[in-house]
């Protein structure tokens, strides 16, 4: 299976990332400039947190645009697994590939810390390995992460079940205590939190290690059905 990993100008997690992969999976794992504009070779694109493009207009309002994001979107579509992170699920839902916005946190304030997640939709690819209801721990660190959407947007969240992570404790004000969504198809997923800063208990919690074992998991399905057909 092969990942990549987008930077953009001002990427602060891309070699998280990158480590999470190759520590937690050891498979391929590749950086991809934001210019790029082929990922037909990657399985899986991860879209990580940071302050891209500084931050400017609105966190990813800019990075929307980038080059790479026109065949992010063509990815999605065909079925490949994207997982933004963060700053990656601001320029998700900027690029619409998600849907709602992440607006100023609450308390006007950046929030830096361990949060108690929940695991609502352990259907994913992401989070297949996590039990139904899993209580996990996983840290954020952000200023924008105050989840809106409207009503209707937030029914069909819920009828379809593409909320994948709830706070126990909200840190940010968000709708519903949603930290994480995914699209209808269940093949994009963005969330606040960051799983690849908690794939080792040296780190302070080795709970985020499940999201990269389920990719590769659900990946290893996928492969093996098309390989019996
Ligand atoms: N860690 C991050 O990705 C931060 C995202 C964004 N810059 C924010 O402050 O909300």
């Amino acid at each position: 299976m092969k990942f990549a990993v987008l930077v953009f100008p001002g990427s602060n997690c891309d070699i998280d990332c990158f480590k999470a992969v190759e520590d937690t999976l050891g498979e391929s794992v590749e950086y991809v400039w934001h210019t790029a504009t082929d990922l037909s070779a990657y399985d899986c694109i991860l879209v990580p947190g940071g302050f891209s493009y500084g931050d400017y207009l609105r966190c990813g309002a800019i990075s929307q645009f980038a080059p790479v994001m026109t065949e992010v979107a063509k990815a999605a579509e065909q079925g490949k697994y994207v997982l933004g992170i963060c700053n990656g699920f601001q320029i998700l839902t900027e690029a619409r590939l998600l849907p709602g916005a992440l607006l100023r946190n609450e308390s006007m304030k950046f929030r830096c810390h361990d949060t108690l997640l929940t695991v609502v939709n352990n259907q994913t690819p992401f989070t297949r390995d996590y039990a139904d209801g899993e209580e996990i721990t996983i840290p954020i660190a952000h200023g924008e992460g105050n989840y809106y959407c409207d009503d209707a947007t937030l029914e069909q969240l819920k009828a379809n079940n593409q909320i994948v992570f709830q706070y126990g404790h909200n840190p940010n004000g968000s709708l519903h205590d949603i930290a994480g969504i995914c699209n209808e198809r269940g093949n994009v997923v963005g969330m606040m939190p960051h799983p690849e800063r908690a794939v080792d208990e040296l780190l302070g919690s080795a709970d985020g290690k499940k999201m990269f074992t389920s990719i590769l998991k659900a990946w290893r399905d996928q492969h093996d059905a098309a390989n019996i057909r």
